[in-house]
């Protein structure tokens, strides 16, 4: 659909382009995509404005990883209070009121909505507005203001940052039963003193993984339910083994390969019927997370209107412009990806491409991506997993170390999981490593500035490591790989040499 520059002319023609421009770029959405882009732009001079309908700092901060990640926290200290006899204390059942728990997690979201805030943004030469943006025109934007105002602006670019919201599976009976989403559950659950008492969470994605073990440690009794054969489908097969111990041990009954089929109410009692190999069943419930995904916001906002083609994401060429190329998208509403640090990543390359791509375009660098998912163990990757190379038919060898053997894991109680790094064959160039253990998603940083940097293993091993950290994990991991590739002829020389030596 990208074609020539002729053909690309051509979906202006039946528009009337302005003489010129109240701005350089308009933003639409201020999550992690948007702030980015309209940081960039303002610190490039460019006159740009950022139009948010609803929250500064988008899921990110007041739906998504800053209060998943206090939950976490707070699960994490109730699961090391009942097990605190690993520890020689004495394990008890952790007592507390589930209100300021979720408070904690509101007053993070409170201490960091300052980095995105309209003042902060204002400062940096940014003119931010609160409304809901539509696309007029490739070049006008209007604003509807909450007072019912509107406004028209006109821009040269405009980047769309609109984000993915929860998807809700279309399940007979669920709106009848009541739901939570990641949208709703930090305001719905906020002002109750106990954790839901048996609660179904529905997915088992990085959302719904996170949150079952999190809501489990602060005393749910969760059922997960994944239709998929294993949990966190994306990661190797033994990851997802190694997770789902790690949450049934918590008390989380993972069904997996169960389909949800419908919800309902009897006798003012809720469940939801599941079907697994053919059978049916009812699974009781207080309350129910669904966590199957997050659709990009796609409609409502001009796209149809202009014509711009979406296929689940909005569409976009190597350099993140749309149909027409002074729209450009990044975020989860552009995919693949939906991280926040590869919507700041993406956020780059739009805004530049839009300020800038006159002179030179740049094309969105995809190939070193990591990410983690925050389960207990934690589960980090980079580049590719075993089974990824294996299906694609890439050449590769494989290096593992296992955490339970490294120091400080063992005295700080967490000696599982393992370092597993993919290798060309033959040389020490990384393709992929997947990391799982405590802290993982801190200890690939390594791995990822190796792979983005072109440096091999050798290095990492060459590299001093604080003794004992978690980190050393990833020079042992290089040192089991120099320990396969040593070159037997040259040790065979080193073993007569030192006989010579000794006489
Ligand atoms: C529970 C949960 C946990 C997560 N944990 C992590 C994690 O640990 N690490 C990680 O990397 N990612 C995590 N994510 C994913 C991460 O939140 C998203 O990838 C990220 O927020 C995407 O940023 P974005 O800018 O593309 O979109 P968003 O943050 O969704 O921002 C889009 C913004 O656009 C606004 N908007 C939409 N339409 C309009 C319009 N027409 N006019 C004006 N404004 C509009 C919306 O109101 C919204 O504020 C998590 C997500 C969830 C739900
Ligand atoms: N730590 C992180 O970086 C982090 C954390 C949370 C979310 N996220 C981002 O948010 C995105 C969305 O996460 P998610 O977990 O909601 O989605 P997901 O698409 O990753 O996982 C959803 C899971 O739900 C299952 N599913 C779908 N329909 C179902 C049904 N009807 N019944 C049972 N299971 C069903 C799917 O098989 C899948 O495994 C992720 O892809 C990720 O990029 C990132």
């Amino acid at each position: 659909m990208f074609l020539n520059t002729l053909t690309r002319r051509k979906v202006y023609a039946r528009w009337t382009r302005p003489g010129k421009f109240d701005r350089n770029l308009i933003v639409i959405g201020a999550g992690a995509a948007g702030l980015v882009s309209a940081y960039i732009a303002a610190a490039t001079k460019a006159k740009v404005t950022l139009i948010e309908a609803h929250k500064m700092g988008g899921d990110c901060l007041n739906y998504g990883c800053v209060p998943s990640k206090a939950l976490i926290k707070s699960a994490k200290l109730a699961h090391h209070i009942r097990h605190a006899d690993h520890y020689g204390l004495q394990g008890t059942t952790p007592t507390f009121s589930f209100a300021r728990v979720m408070e904690r997690v509101h007053g993070v979201i409170a201490d960091i909505a300052p980095h995105d805030s309209v003042e902060r943004y204002a400062d940096l030469g940014v003119e931010v507005l609160q409304g809901y943006a539509r696309l007029i025109d490739p070049w006008t934007v209007e604003v509807a203001f909450p007072d019912g105002s509107t406004q028209r602006l006109t821009t040269r670019s405009i980047i769309i940052a609109t984000g993915a919201a929860p998807f809700v599976p279309p399940l007979p009976g669920i709106d009848d039963v009541g739901y939570l989403t990641s949208d709703t559950l930090w305001d719905k659950l906020r002002d109750r003193t106990e954790a839901p008492k048996r609660l179904v969470v529905l997915g088992g994605g990085p959302i719904g993984t996170e949150l079952a073990q999190a809501f489990a440690r602060l005393g749910s009794q969760v059922t997960q339910i994944e239709m998929a054969p294993r949990l966190m489908i994306r990661e190797d097969a033994e990851v997802s083994a190694l997770v789902q111990a790690a949450l049934e041990r918590d008390g989380v009954a993972v069904l997996t390969g169960y389909k949800a089929l419908a919800c309902g109410v009897t006798d003012g009692a809720k469940w939801i019927e599941v079907e697994h190999q053919g059978q049916t069943r009812r699974i009781a419930f207080d309350d129910l997370i669904a966590a199957v995904g997050r659709s990009p916001r796609l409609k409502g906002f001009g796209l149809e209107e202009l014509g711009i083609p979406v296929n689940r994401v909005v569409e976009t060429n190597d350099y993140l412009e749309t149909l027409y190329p002074n729209i450009l998208a990044a975020g989860d509403v552009a995919g693949p990806y939906q991280f926040t640090h590869t919507a700041s990543h993406q956020a780059w390359f739009a805004t530049v491409n839009a300020l800038f791509g006159s002179f030179k375009r740049f094309k969105a660098d995809y190939r070193v991506i990591p990410w983690a998912t925050f389960s207990d163990p934690e589960v980090a990757r980079v580049g590719l997993s075993e089974a990824e190379a294996v299906a694609q038919n890439i050449p590769h060898e494989v290096t593992r170390y296992g955490i339970d053997d490294l120091d400080r894991a063992i005295a700080d109680g967490s000696a599982e999981g393992f370092v597993k790094v993919l290798t060309v064959p033959g040389k020490d160039r990384i393709l992929g490593v997947t990391l799982v253990g405590a802290h993982a998603g801190d200890l690939i940083a390594e791995f990822v500035l190796a792979m983005k940097h072109g440096l091999g293993l050798s290095k990492i091993l060459g590299t001093i490591h604080i003794y004992p950290t978690l980190a050393e994990a990833n020079k042992y991991a290089a040192g089991e790989w120099r320990r396969a590739h040593v070159n037997p002829a040259l040790l065979a020389i080193a073993e007569r040499y030192h006989r010579w030596r000794r006489g």
